[in-house]
């Protein structure tokens, strides 16, 4: 499996944000996680990264547990935060650098030319990030969270705020990586899902409320659109 979640409750003070929720999926799929603000979404993407402890509940990813085994599981999991956080003043080749020098990665020079590439960076490359457009620092964040070429992708939200083409540029690339990788993208663009991904979670006030392959939802819901199915599992 390429995560695991066992009955995870996560509190912030009283607020109880995730509520005994379970899930699981299986390797080498995207899969679009789903809900409305609030919903917990971003709460769930930091406790998988391992960086955000939480009161009960077991969460593996590649079989690893994120409460003990956290450090080994940085190695596997690259994660793109929401609103992706990023140091602007930095060149793109320089923050790059940096993050290639935190996992410790051999053939650096070469790893840079390959994210550089994949991404399609090339033509901004020499700049500061500050300098970019928001679909390019998206894709700065992207490469940063692919440096070490990890097995499983978090992507909290990539695409929100882009303009259309630079969203289906990202779209395209999301697509490439999960060729590759395991893919756990939250996005509240119903196109986006059914363009992209294999597989669809909705979580509501922490819960679970659907987990379905996408090539199920016609027979599950006819006649029905993406959008009708968020809301009817949104209340
Ligand atoms: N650091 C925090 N301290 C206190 N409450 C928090 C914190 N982070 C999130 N919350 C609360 O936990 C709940 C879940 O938030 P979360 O950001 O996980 O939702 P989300 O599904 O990602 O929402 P959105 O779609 O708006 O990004 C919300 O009520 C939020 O206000």
């Amino acid at each position: 499996m390429a995560i695991e979640v066992d009955k995870l409750t996560k509190l912030y003070g009283k607020q109880r944000a995730l509520n005994s929720i379970s899930f699981q999926t299986s390797i080498g799929r995207i899969i679009g996680f789903l809900g409305p603000n609030g919903a917990g979404k971003s709460t769930c993407m930091k406790v998988l990264t391992g960086i955000l402890p939480f009161e009960a509940g077991s969460v593996k990813v590649l079989g690893m547990d994120v409460s003990n085994q956290a450090l080994a599981l940085k190695k596997r999991i690259g994660y793109l935060p929401e609103n992706n956080p990023l140091y602007l003043d930095m060149y793109v080749q320089e923050a790059l650098s940096f993050e290639a020098d935190l996992h410790m990665i051999a053939n650096k020079q070469q790893r840079i030319r390959e994210v550089i590439e994949l991404t399609g960076l090339q033509a901004e490359q020499h700049k500061k990030i500050h300098q970019l457009s928001k679909g390019y620092k998206q894709r700065v964040g992207l490469a940063m969270a692919i440096i070490h070429d990890p097995e499983v992708l978090i992507l909290d939200e990539p695409t929100t705020g882009l303009d259309p083409k630079q969203i289906i540029e990202i779209r395209n690339l999301i697509k490439t990586l999960g060729k590759e990788k395991t893919v756990l993208l939250s996005t509240h663009i119903m196109q986006e899902v059914e363009a992209i991904c294999d597989e669809i979670i909705i979580i509501n006030k922490g819960e679970l409320r659907l987990q379905i392959a996408k090539a199920e939802l016609a027979s599950q819901f006819p006649g029905m659109s993406m959008e009708e199915i968020f809301v009817q599992h949104s209340n």
